[in-house]
């Protein structure tokens, strides 16, 4: 579900292409067994549709989404704002990569003052690709940032892409001499039909840390049904299920003992309207508070995150 000016361009590429879209230079792919969008800002996946959801999705409406400068299209896994930031502001959507904080978790570790940018820098950086492998099923992206982001680490993201699944990694390596603490998170911005709607499976009975009451620790009774705002960091590595009433998506997560399940209610952002805001969900495969990871010199450690439908994988 992405802005219909970057849906155009999707549809009007034939195989691969970079683009600018929002100020960003956006590469693109549109091929048989689906599309992929990701932003050099960020090495940002701002869209993901597979063929056989692609067949499906067609001829679904348009949600209504009247506050909005142009509408959302319908189709694909991720969501992204149709008003998005200028730069050097982040795109709300698709999948940031919040490196190397989730949050303002641990800028302690980067600037005395906590002063440090809110999820880190890499959303905001520029990333070049680095290599692109395309095979018959699918497509496989190589990232790295521009600058270095850090004194001692160095993130790369890879971005794999078929008929069955999008799959993302964020790969920190340490260069350096002293340990690191990171944490982080791949900040899905999933479509779904109605936020308040929703069904997030695979939690029950996890303890999670309440960020709208303080970090107040709790229980979760049951599935959880999303019918308002949330701010919940969920001390969990199981694997996930999003049922909007319409679909159901699988979220698979590696290296991630912390599930962020986030959603700003009727008070978004300031780039996002609220009825567009409707039509996401954030389930996010993170390392917190709950579970930071402490890096040691030449070691590495993957974050990634695993999105398939069920309908569509044996
Ligand atoms: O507005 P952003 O900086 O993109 O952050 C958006 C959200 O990200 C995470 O999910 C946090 O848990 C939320 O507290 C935060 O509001």
């Amino acid at each position: 579900m992405i802005p219909e000016s970057l849906a155009a361009l999707v549809e009007e590429t034939r195989g691969q292409r970079r683009v600018h879209w929002a100020g960003r230079e956006v590469w693109l792919a549109n091929e048989a067994w689906g599309q992929l969008a990701v932003s050099l800002q960020g090495a940002q996946v701002l869209h993901y549709q597979s063929a056989p959801e692609a067949a499906r999705a067609a001829g679904a409406p348009a949600p209504a989404d009247s506050a909005a400068k142009e509408a959302l299209v319908p189709g694909g896994w991720l969501w992204v704002t149709p008003t998005p930031q200028d730069l050097p502001g982040a795109i709300r959507g698709g999948i940031p990569l919040c490196w190397p904080w989730f949050a303002d978790e641990n800028t302690a570790d980067e600037s005395p003052d906590r002063s440090g940018p809110m999820h880190g820098p890499a959303r905001k950086a520029d990333w070049r690709l680095d290599a692109v492998d395309e095979h018959e099923e699918g497509v496989e992206l190589h990232l790295s940032p521009e600058e270095r982001l850090h004194g001692q680490l160095i993130p790369r993201a890879v971005i794999q892409a078929n008929a069955r699944r999008l799959h993302v990694e964020l790969i920190t390596e340490h260069v350096g001499e002293t340990p690191v603490k990171i944490t982080g998170a791949l900040h899905s911005y999933l479509a779904v039909d109605d936020a308040f709607a929703c069904r997030v499976e695979g939690l029950a009975g996890a303890t999670y840390l309440d960020k709208l009451a303080d970090f107040a620790e709790r229980d979760q009774q049951g599935e959880l049904g999303v019918r308002g705002p949330l701010d919940r960091i969920y001390r969990s590595n199981a694997e996930l299920r999003l049922d909007d009433g319409t679909r159901r998506l699988r979220i698979a997560r590696q290296g991630s003992d912390s599930a962020v399940v986030w959603h700003p209610g009727d008070a978004p952002p300031g780039d996002t309207s609220v009825e567009a805001a409707r039509h996401f969900l954030c389930v996010e495969a993170a390392n917190t508070r709950l579970d930071p990871v402490w890096l040691v010199p030449g070691a590495q450690h993957l974050l990634g995150t695993t999105l398939s439908s069920e309908d569509t994988t044996p």
